[in-house]
């Protein structure tokens, strides 16, 4: 069993590695087990007792999972909704469409709770419980997906659920979506879909199902509100059948294509030396629009 004094040295080995290849975060802790995944891919996970403070110090490299290449344009658009709401549905249409590559948060953690290790046994636990597993875990296996796909554009289904998701996000991969898609969907709707899902999930059960609704209300309503302040928010009401959910859902992506392919006529003109000579020559003149 580790002690105080077993973070405190975790910490101190991690300020002694090179700090801006290392990540140290604290961890709000969701359940009995928790884990440390070190810098060396060394892999702990431990009961909480009362001699471990609920603050855990997580560090992983970079090099651990890899990054991607510089000034390469990603984009991501997340999708969030409460259980049942149609995320994964809406997604699968968006690809055929679109051209995303679609990443289930639920999906990843699933096949993670598969392996028969003490982290696989933490991730099955906290999906059994309705509750959420640690940020960094979720944020990791994220980017390892994306990394592992090849391409560029991305649908994050089912993230982030909470404020402590989107800080993890932002600090590992900190790719600013290019807008949210929120379904919104009663509750009662939701309940009576997952009830009728039968995928044969451990989690769609009556009383998993309303702790995470639980979850959903307490902690995945202010990342929503938090977009919404942004601006980036976009929501569709997904009580209406899959077909015409996805007519809205549409409209959101041809937006969005048309605004990528005028950002990159943009760029394209402004690279062209040509253009740029004429532009300036023309401003000059006072003619700045003459090349436009
Ligand atoms: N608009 C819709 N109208 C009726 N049924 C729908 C609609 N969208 C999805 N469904 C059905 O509801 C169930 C849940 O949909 P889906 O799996 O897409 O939801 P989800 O938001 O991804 O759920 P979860 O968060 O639990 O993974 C599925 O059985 C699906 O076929
Ligand atoms: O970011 C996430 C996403 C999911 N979880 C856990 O997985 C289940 C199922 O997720 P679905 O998106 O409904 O497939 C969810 O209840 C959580 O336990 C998570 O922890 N973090």
């Amino acid at each position: 069993m580790r002690s105080r004094y077993h973070h405190s040295s975790l910490l101190a080995a991690a300020l002694s590695h090179n700090i801006k290849h290392t990540f140290i975060h604290y961890l709000c802790l969701q359940s009995d087990l928790i884990y440390t995944n070190s810098h060396n891919g060394e892999k702990n996970s431990h009961r909480r007792t009362e001699n471990i403070p609920n603050l855990l110090i997580v560090n992983w490299t970079q090099n651990e999972v890899g990054s991607f290449p510089p000034g390469k344009k990603i984009t991501i658009v997340f999708v969030i909704g409460g259980p049942g709401s149609g995320k994964g549905t809406q997604c699968s249409m968006i690809v055929k469409h679109f051209g995303f590559t679609h990443l289930s948060a639920g999906d990843l953690l699933r096949e993670e709770a598969k392996s028969d290790t003490e982290q696989g046994m933490m991730v099955k636990n906290l999906m059994h419980e309705g509750k959420l597993v640690p940020s960094e875990l979720i944020v990791k296996l994220l980017l390892k997906a994306m990394l592992q796909s090849g391409n560029d554009k991305f649908l994050v289904d089912g993230f982030p659920r909470n404020e402590e998701n989107r800080q993890a996000y932002d600090k590992i991969i900190g790719i600013e979506p290019e807008l949210v898609l929120f379904i919104d969907c009663s509750k009662e709707e939701m309940e009576r879909r997952i009830l009728n899902r039968n995928q044969g999930r451990d989690d769609d059960n009556i009383d998993t199902v309303r702790r995470r609704f639980e979850v959903f209300q307490e902690s995945t309503l202010p990342v929503v509100q938090h977009y919404e302040k942004t601006g980036k928010l976009r929501r569709v009401d997904g009580a209406k059948s899959a077909d015409a959910v996805f007519e809205d859902v549409k409209a959101i992506f041809v937006q969005l294509n048309t605004q990528a392919n005028q950002v990159s006529s943009v760029s394209r003109a402004q690279s062209n030396p040509f253009k740029r000579f004429l532009d300036l020559f023309c401003g000059c003149f006072g003619t700045q629009e003459a090349t436009n």
